[in-house]
């Protein structure tokens, strides 16, 4: 390593005094202009990590869905997966370091993690479209060059895509060519394929409108939509050529105040979708006849998905387990669904993708998603190889129907990370196969009402959690406090937890009526302002729920 040229470069990119963050649930985030020094040396992790793994490593750049002026920084490791947890440390470490202190990190990285620095290094950058995110990832490339690591930059791609390409990198083009042309030219031959006989039985062209967060989403698949036109039309709402980036538009919006974006036309009973500012999380929509709105999130999306799975599953007549992975964000109703009706098991991770991306790998086909739309369907290599074998050797019709059906379901998601593209393509094809309507996919099971609230507090880390998050270990009496009102409604539930890229306490509550949730919530919400040292005015009962959404500024 050359120090001399690492403090050099760095005074280019220098930290400004007293800043420290934290690789988070999604690794760094904060105020574009603040992320400069956070850039060149996540460029130089990415180097060291690389050497390490003897692998390309990965480096985006996108906030997801905070807002434009805010940007972040991820790592993504050799399967495309995230960080390990172990090199998160080194992040924060290496992030932190005031400027006359990074050589010594840097080599102590080095020394902690046995990096063996005359590894070459390969990191392949990608970035979303907020303004600062070209000037960022130049940054990213300066921490690469000079520490000698060879890059490519692919500039403009959603999240999901960038993590494809690491993966299809590591794997010498097994899992498909690590371009964008290979990108689009798997996924939607994979969709091709899957839903031809959909098409020829008749059921003719079908649309879908998606509002595209005025992200990259709307780039990337105004690219794309070419390669699947025959199959599935989708109309683009938020193309990002008018207004701002996550604003009023979106999946975290449309989940989180419950209601449809601006800028989208819907007419009743239309097929709608939202994507985040990166492409990774998707959400459904719909209104009904009497104009009341519909939310089809991240759990139904699970629940249609596994319900689909299981019959060409028993068809090929192998055992091969399907579990179902949640967070305790997950409506009651859906875990219920899921363990009750479907009979699959399902388990519960905290918080992050990170978490339920990790269970899912337990089993031969683990089906995971946040509520919130984030997610996929993982194959285990031994049911891949096994799929791929019954599709080719299987006599009967029909099974080797079920074998091919799975294996282009295989190719079509996207195993790497959750995908907002990917699984639209995946959920229009079940659509499309099962002759569904969205109003039908939407009553496989109804949603218990549920409220999800902010608190403020001095430190959240005084929260501490247990059992994926569901019980409060501290501060005292929080949790007994949280169990005597949760005990005053029907078919309630609720839990608090600091959350992991905000500067605030998340409070989530469900029962039998909104206004129970409601109450239930803001009740909790209080036991937390008083018993977890809240700042700021005292909650307020809900007189307008959304109130509590958008008072409260967002920190990230
Ligand atoms: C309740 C909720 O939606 N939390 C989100 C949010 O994490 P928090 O730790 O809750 O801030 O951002 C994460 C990263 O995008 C996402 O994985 C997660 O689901
Ligand atoms: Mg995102």
């Amino acid at each position: 390593m050359d120090l001399d040229a690492v403090t050099k470069q760095s005074a280019l990119h220098a930290k400004p005094d007293g800043l420290t963050l934290q690789y988070g649930t999604a690794g760094f985030r904060t105020k574009a202009e603040h992320l400069d020094h956070v850039m060149f040396r996540m460029g130089l992790l990415a180097v060291l990590r690389s050497k390490q793994t003897k692998s390309t490593i990965g480096v985006m750049v996108t906030a997801s869905h905070n807002p434009e002026e805010d940007n972040g920084v991820k790592l993504v490791d050799p399967l495309g997966e995230m960080l390990a947890p172990s090199w998160e440390e080194h992040a924060t470490c290496l992030a932190n370091a005031e400027e006359q202190d990074l050589p010594r990190v840097l080599v102590d990285i080095g020394e902690k993690a046995a990096v063996n620095l005359h590894q070459d290094a390969f990191v392949v950058i990608g970035r979303d479209t907020r303004p600062s995110s070209e000037k960022l990832s130049q940054c990213v490339i300066d921490g690469v060059t000079v520490l000698g690591g060879q890059f490519h930059d692919y500039g403009l791609l959603t999240t999901p895509q960038l993590h494809y390409m690491v993966y299809c990198r590591n794997t010498s083009g097994q899992y498909g060519k690590a371009t964008i042309e290979g990108y689009y030219q798997k996924l939607s031959t994979a969709f091709v394929e899957l839903t031809k006989q959909a098409f020829c039985s008749g059921d003719g062209q079908r649309t879908l409108k998606v509002d595209c967060a005025n992200g990259i989403g709307a780039l990337k698949l105004r690219e794309m939509k070419h390669y699947f036109s025959q199959g599935l039309s989708v109309q683009l709402f938020n193309d990002g050529t008018k207004g701002k980036l996550n604003h009023l538009c979106g999946a975290d919006f449309v989940k989180s105040h419950q209601k449809p974006p601006q800028g989208i036309e819907m007419k009743s009973n239309e097929r709608c979708c939202s994507f985040d500012g990166d492409a990774d999380r998707i959400i459904y929509y719909y209104h009904d006849a009497d104009g009341q709105f519909h939310l089809v999130d991240g759990d139904k999306i699970a629940a249609l998905i596994s319900s689909f799975l299981k019959e060409p599953l028993l068809e090929i007549g192998d055992s091969l387990s399907l579990g179902v992975v949640q967070t305790a964000y997950a409506n009651g109703s859906s875990t219920r669904y899921l363990e009750e009706v479907m009979k699959v098991p399902v388990y519960c991770t905290k918080t992050g993708v990170k978490h339920l991306h990790h269970k899912a790998q337990e089993f031969d086909i683990g089906v995971y998603f946040e509520a919130n739309g984030h997610g996929t369907v993982l194959f285990s290599k031994a049911a891949e190889m096994k799929i791929k074998q019954l599709a080719k050797e299987l006599e009967e019709d029909k099974k080797r129907k079920a074998a091919k059906m799975l294996e282009n379901v295989i190719d079509l998601f996207n195993q790497a990370t959750g995908d907002a593209i990917s699984d639209m393509l995946v959920i229009e094809a079940i659509l499309a196969l099962k002759g569904l309507t969205v109003q039908q996919w939407d009553a496989l099971y109804t949603d218990l009402p549920n409220r999800q609230l902010k608190v403020k507090v001095a430190d959240r880390q005084v929260i501490s959690t247990t059992d994926a998050e569901r019980q409060a270990v501290k501060p005292p009496g929080l949790q007994e406090a949280i169990n005597e009102l949760v005990k005053k409604y029907r078919l309630s539930r609720a839990f608090v937890r600091p959350s992991g890229t905000e500067d605030i306490v998340r409070v989530y509550a469900e029962a039998d009526s909104q206004e129970n949730a409601d109450s239930l919530a803001y009740e909790v919400s209080l036991a937390v302002f008083q018993l977890a040292g809240g700042i700021g005015e005292r909650p307020q009962p809900a007189e307008s729920p959304e109130q509590f959404l958008d008072d409260l500024p967002l920190f990230t």
